[in-house]
């Protein structure tokens, strides 16, 4: 049953993902009528600079006052694509309290206040999609939240951030220097308004943070994700890298307890084999692995970032929507029942690349393993080479705890024979 009375769409900010939200709700209006079974209207776009000019946007739509928008009263959607913490969450708060719904792709609110977020969505019966938070265009929200529903999901694993995979892709494939390849990304419009949160980790956190949430129905703020950066790797962390058979990625890992009694959630770089099919994503690629018990090993892959592939999750989730307003439904909200704890960092267990700059004399070596063997840290590799009269040793573990092997480093560390610890380096996809 086709509606003829449009569905209006308020569209906050018109940058690199606005921009494009806009081309395609024009360019597809007649396939979006008919899979929504309604017309969606543009019925306002809050920018910043209306000066500025829009192609394909009637300037008349065009407002600085992003609050008179969601408070209109006639919004069927709010589509929030400016970013930050404010006032975007006021403006989403704001849009629920007149009657709309919400698609956003702001993955640093989520992460910060997404049971608020989803409370006020219940408090007032309408929804938050957020599908381009996560991995840009690749559809992942909705499968852990929808299609693996039934399911028990033990663990997310994957490249969340296009930023600085296409940063590590371009170092390790191209040797270009890092601030080259950063400046790159920014101008595609991969990076974030500050890129520091891609570099530093921030926004794979807060991704780790949604994605851990919904796979494990447990509430995991960006406060409880372990955080590194990869603005310490090196070239020639890739050099030893290329020694083990393995690359360097920014990983966001999140994993269910064996025991099954908590979760842990974190993002740091780490060697990954050359055969594993994350040492192939390129650019701004994004792939994850979900592991759960019925469904097995599942595998999502593709573009992470950019204007359109981010818009094409955000139309998604607009249809979506859409849809349900026409039914009177709202979609699947906030799912904490499991309220698992967030375990720290020192539960994790993985492998471990250390570097060590040695004295090179007798015994050296029995000393490095006697302090690997008394902290319980099991040695798999060792690969020693002399470098300008002192040595080089390369220790890479069977699994063990990140509390033993921050204790075996720090233990190291005071030994005389040991000059330096030149890197450390979690090793995954094993
Ligand atoms: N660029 C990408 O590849 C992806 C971005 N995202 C998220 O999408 C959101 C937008 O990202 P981009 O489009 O890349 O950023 P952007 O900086 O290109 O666009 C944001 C726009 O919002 C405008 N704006 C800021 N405050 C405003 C206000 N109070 N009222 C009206 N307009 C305002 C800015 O002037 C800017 O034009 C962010 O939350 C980002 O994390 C999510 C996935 C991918
Ligand atoms: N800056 C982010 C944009 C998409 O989420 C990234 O690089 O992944
Ligand atoms: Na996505």
């Amino acid at each position: 049953m086709m509606r003829t009375r449009p569905l209006k769409v308020a569209l906050l900010g018109c940058g690199v993902v606005g921009s494009e939200v806009a081309r395609i709700m024009t360019t597809h209006a007649d396939d979006l009528t008919a899979r929504i079974g309604a017309p969606v209207e543009l019925a306002g776009v809050a920018v910043r600079r209306p000066d500025r000019v829009r192609e394909g946007i009637d300037p008349a739509l065009v407002t600085t006052d992003a609050t008179a928008l969601v408070k209109r009263g006639d919004i069927d959607v709010v589509v929030e694509v400016i970013g930050g913490i404010e006032p975007a969450r006021t403006l989403i708060t704001t849009a629920f309290e007149h009657g709309a719904s919400v698609v956003s792709a702001n993955k640093a609110l989520l992460a910060q206040d997404g049971a608020a977020l989803h409370a006020a969505a219940d408090e007032h019966g309408k929804d938050l999609y957020y599908e381009a938070a996560v991995a840009g265009a690749i559809p992942l929200i909705r499968p852990l939240r929808e299609s693996l529903a039934g399911d028990k999901i033990n663990r997310v694993m994957g490249i969340v951030n296009g930023t600085t995979n296409f940063i590590l892709d371009k170092m390790d494939s191209t040797g270009a220097g890092y601030q080259e390849a950063l400046d790159e990304a920014t101008a595609l419009g991969y990076a974030e308004a500050d890129p520091t949160a891609d570099v530093e980790g921030f926004d794979a956190a807060a991704k780790a943070a949604i994605l851990a949430g919904i796979a494990f129905h447990t509430r995991v703020r960006l406060d409880d994700v372990y955080r590194e950066g990869m603005t310490e790797v090196t070239a020639a962390d890739f050099a030893s890298a290329k020694e083990m058979g393995c690359t360097i990625k920014l990983l966001a890992i999140c994993e269910r307890a064996a025991d099954g009694a908590s979760v842990t959630a974190r993002v740091h770089p780490a060697m990954i084999p050359l055969s594993h099919p994350l040492a192939s994503v390129r650019g701004a690629y994004n792939a994850v692995f979900v592991e759960s018990d019925a469904a097995g090993q599942l595998m999502f892959y593709g573009p992470g970032a950019g204007g359109s592939p981010t818009a094409s999750a955000v139309l998604g989730d607009l249809v979506a929507v859409c849809r349900n307003r026409l039914s009177d439904a709202t979609g699947p909200g906030e799912s904490a029942y499991a309220a698992l704890p967030v375990s720290p960092m020192g539960d994790v267990v993985t492998r471990y690349h250390i570097s060590l700059d040695v004295a090179d004399k007798p015994g050296v070596l029995a000393q490095v393993a006697t302090v690997f063997a008394e902290h319980g840290v099991s040695i798999d590799t060792v690969r020693q080479q002399g470098k300008d009269g002192e040595a080089s040793l390369v220790v890479v573990t069977h699994r063990a705890s990140d509390a033993a092997l921050t204790g075996t480093v720090e233990a190291l560390r005071k030994l005389d024979t040991v000059r330096g610890v030149a890197s450390i380096m979690r090793v995954e996809g094993e």
